[in-house]
């Protein structure tokens, strides 16, 4: 495998201007200004190789965005390296900037809204100077994929909420670039267009070969899409791994499903928080450190004819994560 991405102790140090509340402050700020420094990303380094999907996870202000900023090349890190397909992002060559894109929400469409969504391509493919086969080639795939036949002669300002979005994915990736940083790409989307936006992302990436890293506050779609995580908090590193993995590396408790012989349940709660019962069949929630210990007492004290001991939800498990912090 190649690796297309390479990050090595990146570091982002945003100033914001200080200022007082009042007319007083503010007149004296012109003169003199104080600054709070913001250490929104910190010694940073992470891999990833070609046709990768990775989730880039963590609570709001982790750095997710100033990541993807510096690493598309919109922002100069404070220090730290960069190699995107042997680029360096900032300098923004368009060799580079014609094999990424960054698409940020999920309806990125900008451009005069008489335009129909055939122009709007046509003017991409000048943008990005793509050759006539490819963008031939580009525009058949994109139309099967979104489903575009019947929108591409319609005015952009006349597409729905869905519509938007799929043209808006169309125009970002007419180009076909290598690499995808997609932040936040199902936020506010209706359920339906969730689901397809999850369904084309999955194909695109096997379709193309591209290499994505997205943004997500969403567990189900990096359950859903991506197989390796990179979870940042505070502007730091805290776990690069399986999502397999994730939910039992982090979580402090475990779920028990059991279920029982017995004519009469006993109190289940002797045994741990009761998260769902139903007659004879429990799930508990039970401290890691704790279950070979309950596990033993309910074999010995039940007549227990099933017993799972399971990783609790990711989404669970984020949630605690980001209100909690990592231990
Ligand atoms: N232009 C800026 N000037 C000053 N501070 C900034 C700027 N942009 C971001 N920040 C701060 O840097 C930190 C990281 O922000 P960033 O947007 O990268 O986080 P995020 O993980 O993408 O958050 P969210 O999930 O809320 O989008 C936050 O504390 C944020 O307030």
């Amino acid at each position: 495998m190649v690796s297309v991405i390479d990050v090595k102790d990146l570091r982002m140090v945003y100033r914001a201007p200080l200022r007082e509340e009042g007319l007083r402050a503010a007149l004296v700020s012109v003169f003199h200004r104080t600054y709070r420094e913001i250490y929104a990303v910190q010694e940073v380094s992470f891999g990833v190789e070609s046709g990768e999907v990775v989730g880039f996870i963590g609570p709001n202000g982790a750095g997710k965005t100033t990541t993807l900023k510096m690493l598309s090349g919109i922002l100069h890190p404070t220090s730290g390296g960069v190699r995107a397909l042997g680029y360096i992002p900032w300098r923004r060559e368009s060799a580079f900037l014609r094999q990424i894109a960054l698409i940020r929400g999920s309806q990125p469409l900008s451009g005069p809204g008489e335009l129909t969504v055939l122009d709007s391509l046509r003017f991409q493919q000048l943008i990005y100077e793509v050759s006539d086969p490819d963008f031939k080639k580009n525009l058949a795939l994109l139309v099967e994929m979104l489903d575009l036949e019947r929108l591409l002669q319609r005015q952009l300002r006349a597409l729905s909420l869905g519509e938007r979005m799929r043209c808006g994915l169309a125009l970002a990736l007419i180009y076909q670039p290598r690499i995808l940083f997609l932040d936040e790409p199902t936020l506010g989307l209706d359920v339906t267009a969730i689901n397809m936006m999850r369904r084309f992302i999955a194909t695109y990436s096997r379709e193309t070969g591209a290499t994505i890293l997205l943004t997500s506050h969403y567990m189900a779609d990096v359950e859903t899409l991506c197989k390796r995580i990179l979870l940042i908090d505070k502007g730091r590193l805290q776990y690069d791994g399986e999502l397999e993995e994730l939910a039992a590396t982090l979580s402090s408790y475990k779920l028990l499903k059991v279920a029982i012989a017995d004519e009469v349940d006993p109190d289940w709660s002797g045994y741990g928080e009761v998260v769902e019962v139903e007659e004879h069949k429990v799930a508990l929630r039970v401290q890691r450190e704790q279950v070979a210990a309950v596990t033993a007492r309910l074999l010995a004290e039940c007549a227990v004819s099933d017993l799972a001991i399971e990783n609790p939800p990711l989404e669970r498990v984020m949630d605690q994560v980001y209100r909690e912090g990592i231990a």
